[in-house]
């Protein structure tokens, strides 16, 4: 029988996703789940699907799946993150040949990833790692893939890769080898610290609507804004997102005030402390998270305190504009921790082309991606262009208004905030850390620098002797 020329692990969300575009594409596929109990019929269900034109073979034992697979085998692990992919690769190892290529396409965490791809290179197989955004409908139609690994193995899976992803204006691939190691998986993790950023600011901007006006009010809202250069995925989904009823009810005023999360919003937070970078946006949005998840709590807490119920009186016009303001602070910290990611690793990430690949098939493809490729070239992050900095310049009181209005009313606003705090901080010319560096050499003799002498001489104060 002849051997398919790609296989994939795993038929969960997005793996039957991603299997179905392969042999829409044309690849012979062979696809693989394990068979636990109550998920027997996962492959069974998945071959359901497959329409007669595709050529595909289903298994639930694993060394059939490989020997199905033509040489070298290309095979795309699309399951939970974390040990399971270790169990996964364990399995796979003993049954695989020299110059098999792995790709993990799952999110995992780019330190597992380095550490992977060096195991598997001792065995002299190929490690990929590949974050791979778009969601379900995304992995069917055409995802955003950012490739981590060796070149060589790049281009064996490139063929399959390019021909799945979703394209960009010029009808290129949004598919590109980002760099080595776990550079990809990187990268996938701070897009999902941007899009924890834009899902957040879009949150709070429903918190200080919805007090004033009706779902459907809120979706008019949404949708004009999405006809302007604000113009994204996640507005439009969100948009929509209000207008939909089950049985007469909005679902959204039906649905648990408890977001959850999956690690990788946390991941970039705790890697930017690593980094020096700071991405204050993303550490807000993810403990917006956690605090949504002290339900209990909140609502104990929350019997002791008087709502004002004020007029909030919000000025749509400002609302657009922090909205502007917040997302262009967002993308900067998300892109300066790549750079600081792509220096500390030496990975040499394009930062204009990440943009180019996240312009069509990722969740944070919007207007502003599009023009992030031509703002983002030779290494220049958006706080280096003059229309941005005059833009956030002539822009302080439409975000200003609407804080005070979460202030006012007891709205809270922290990843807006946050990016106003940011936007003030990196434009004072002398902070208090004058105080801080007192404070240390007084407590622990750390010294500190003075103003007006060389960066390299440090001082010290005996700030005790009188
Ligand atoms: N959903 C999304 O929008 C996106 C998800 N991702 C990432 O893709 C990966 C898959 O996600 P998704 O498809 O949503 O997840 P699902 O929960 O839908 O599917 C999980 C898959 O993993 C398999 N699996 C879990 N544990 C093991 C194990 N120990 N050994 C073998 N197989 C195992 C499951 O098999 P079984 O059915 O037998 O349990 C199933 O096939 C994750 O890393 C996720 O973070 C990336 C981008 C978007
Ligand atoms: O990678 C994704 C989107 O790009 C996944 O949907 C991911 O699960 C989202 O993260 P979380 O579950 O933490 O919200």
């Amino acid at each position: 029988m002849e051997k398919s020329f790609f296989g994939v692990i795993g038929l969960g969300v997005m793996g039957r996703s991603l299997s179905l575009n392969i042999a829409n594409k044309g690849f012979k596929l062979s696809v693989y789940n394990r068979s636990t109990a109550g998920e027997e019929t996962m492959v069974s269900d998945f071959m359901k699907n497959v329409n007669s034109q595709n050529e595909v073979l289903g298994f639930t034992d694993l060394t059939e799946f490989v020997s199905s697979l033509e040489r070298p085998r290309k095979i795309l692990i699309m399951i939970k993150a974390g040990n399971a992919i270790d169990v996964v690769i364990d399995k796979l190892l003993p049954l695989l040949s020299e110059g098999d290529i792995i790709i993990d396409g799952g999110n995992s965490f780019f330190v597992d990833t380095n550490r992977r791809k060096k195991e598997l290179k001792n065995e002299c197989v190929n490690f990929l790692g590949c974050g791979v955004s778009g969601g379900e409908t995304g992995a069917l139609k055409g995802p955003s893939l950012m490739v981590g690994g060796d070149k060589n193995a790049y281009e064996i899976v490139a063929p399959v890769l390019k021909a799945i992803a979703g394209k960009d204006k010029n009808n290129n691939p949004c598919c590109t080898l980002v760099g080595d190691e776990g550079s990809g998986h990187f990268v996938k993790m701070i897009h999902n610290g941007i899009e924890y950023v834009e899902m957040q600011l879009l949150a709070e901007i429903y918190a200080l609507l919805k007090e004033e006006y009706s779902n459907d009010e809120i979706a008019l809202i949404l949708n004009q804004w999405n006809q302007t250069d604000l113009s994204s995925y996640l507005l439009e989904i969100t948009s929509k997102i209000f207008l939909k009823k089950e049985n007469d009810a909005y679902i959204i005023d039906t649905i648990l005030d408890k977001a959850g999360n999956k690690g990788t919003g946390s991941w970039s937070s705790k890697i930017a402390f690593d980094l020096g970078s700071v991405n204050t946006m993303m550490s807000s949005a993810v403990f917006a998270r956690y605090i949504s998840s002290f339900k209990s709590k909140r609502t104990q807490l929350s019997q002791d305190i008087k709502s004002e119920n004020s007029n909030k009186n919000i000025d749509l016009n400002d609302l657009e504009i922090a909205y502007r303001f917040a997302r262009k602070i967002n993308h900067h910290q998300g892109f300066e921790l790549i750079k600081n990611g792509s220096q500390s690793y030496n990975w040499d990430l394009d930062l204009s082309e990440i943009a180019r690949i996240w312009t069509n098939g990722c969740i944070i493809r919007s207007d502003f991606m599009e023009r992030s490729i031509f703002l983002l070239k030779d290494g220049k992050n958006y706080l280096d262009n003059e229309e941005i900095i005059s833009f956030l310049k002539n822009n302080e009181s439409g975000i200003i208004n609407i804080l005070n209005t979460g202030l006012i009313n007891r709205i809270s606003l922290n990843t807006f905030y946050t990016a106003y705090d940011y936007w003030v901080a990196i434009t004072t010319n002398r902070l208090p850390a004058n105080l801080i560096q007192a404070q240390r050499d007084y407590f622990g003799a750390h010294t500190y620098q003075k103003i007006g002498f060389n960066e390299n001489e440090f001082f010290h104060t005996n700030w005790e002797q009188s």
